[in-house]
């Protein structure tokens, strides 16, 4: 390991050094072509380090280290090379390389465009939230990203470069998009058997692989008759024979119950432990609440923006406290006065911006009006609600 990191600060001084060397020369194009040759082996280097340590217990912190390194913007501005960085429009700047990044990718169907002009990018290491309501584009967009469906334009890049161009793509990105991806007279075991062989990967860990998704007791029945959840299960099972780096979920909540909706945060809370990077679609705002780091929102299409979850929330939803008085009308002027906002108000309980609870607590004291009852209200879902609704077409009229 420190050998390793010895040989990764080894090459990042030689590129420093050639970046200093290529200002003082005329042929800076070819200096700038030396540089990324040398930055190139750098990052296969780190990558080949971040791999076995994604196999090591708390890793993150030395996987993100290494990162840094390859992460530098480019050492010399090479023609026609892009800087890369991520897209965050409420405000977070990202120090990474991103993992996944959709550049302007449109997707149309017949008359029906799924996706617009979506450019976003995923931060490594993080569990990434993919949100927006039903239709909105989230599996093309994820489908998209994957190859899977061919962009009418813009293009989608997985670690720099499209997925097919990886030597191999399956321990790159393991991917739950269809529950409906085994035959259904197969059995469990030799449906994930058959997806290790595609993958290049021992068939033997095909039991350990269905028991850590916990279908060991069930991996020699066949799944035809499993239920959504087991599908959920066995999908997973299949998307993780190649060992990924990153992991792509669909909606993988559905079907799931409660204790099993539980085990999935685990398993993925334990991806991002080891340095992986989850990106994960819902409708089910309330469900990725406490997972995710970050988040990328669509709606009708259209990328709303992404950054981290806080932001967002920061952005869409500025607190609010709820507020119940037997006194509301005079409550009411009092919180205007001291410059708060009454942004909903019913019967005696009505909604306040602007203030903190304190500030409330000490306006209520001073007006002699007793408060009965205050909460403050945070929630990711009434962001979403708030961001998705700003970009509701008011005509109603259909996508187009
Ligand atoms: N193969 C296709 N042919 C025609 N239209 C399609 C196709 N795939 C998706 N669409 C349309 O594109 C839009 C976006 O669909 P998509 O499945 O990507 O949304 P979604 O956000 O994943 O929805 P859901 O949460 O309901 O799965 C929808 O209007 C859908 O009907």
């Amino acid at each position: 390991m420190t050998s390793c990191l010895s040989a990764c600060k080894w090459i990042s001084s030689g590129c420093q050094q050639n970046e200093q060397k290529a200002d003082a020369r005329p042929r800076r194009a070819t200096m700038a072509q030396q540089a990324d040759t040398v930055r190139d082996t750098l990052t296969t280097l780190t990558r080949s380090v971040v791999r076995c340590l994604h196999l090591a217990p708390h890793a993150m912190a030395t996987t993100q280290l290494l990162q840094r390194l390859v992460d530098r913007e480019p050492l010399v501005s090479a023609p026609g090379r892009r800087p890369q960085r991520a897209v965050a429009d409420w405000g977070v700047e990202r120090s990474m390389r991103p993992t996944l990044e959709a550049q302007n990718l449109t997707k149309t169907f017949g008359t029906v465009t799924a996706v617009s002009d979506a450019s976003f990018a995923i931060r490594p290491g993080a569990i990434t939230g993919f949100l927006g309501p039903n239709g909105a584009g989230k599996s093309t967009t994820l489908r998209l990203l994957l190859g899977l469906v061919q962009p009418t334009s813009g293009s989608a890049l997985i670690d720099g470069r499209p997925l097919h161009e990886w030597p191999i793509p399956s321990s790159k990105v393991g991917a739950v998009l269809d529950t409906h991806c085994v035959h259904p007279s197969r059995r469990a075991i030799d449906s994930v058997r058959w997806a290790a062989r595609l993958a290049g990967v021992p068939a033997s860990e095909a039991e350990e692989l269905l028991d850590r998704v916990g279908l060991g007791a069930v991996a020699r029945q066949r799944t035809g008759k499993f239920s959504l959840g087991m599908r959920q299960r066995l999908a997973l099972a299949i998307a993780l024979v190649g060992d990924p780096e990153i992991v792509v979920l669909d909606e993988p909540m559905n079907g799931l119950d409660p204790e099993g909706i539980a085990w999935l945060k685990e398993l993925l809370r334990s991806f991002r432990d080891q340095g992986r990077t989850v990106l994960i679609s819902s409708h089910l705002l309330a469900e990725l609440e406490d997972l995710v780091d970050d988040l990328v929102v669509i709606a009708h299409g259209k990328i709303i923006g992404s950054g981290s979850a806080t932001a967002f929330i920061d952005r869409f939803q500025p607190q609010t406290i709820s507020v119940l008085s037997d006194k509301p009308e005079p409550l009411c002027a009092a919180v205007i006065e001291a410059g708060g906002e009454v942004i909903d108000m019913q019967g005696q309980r009505m909604e306040i911006s602007g203030l903190t609870t304190i500030q409330l607590g000490e306006i209520a004291r001073d007006a002699g009006i007793a408060l009965l009852g205050l909460t403050e209200e945070r929630s990711l879902k009434r962001a979403f609600s708030e961001a998705t609704a700003a970009r509701t077409d008011p005509t109603g009229e259909p996508r187009r």
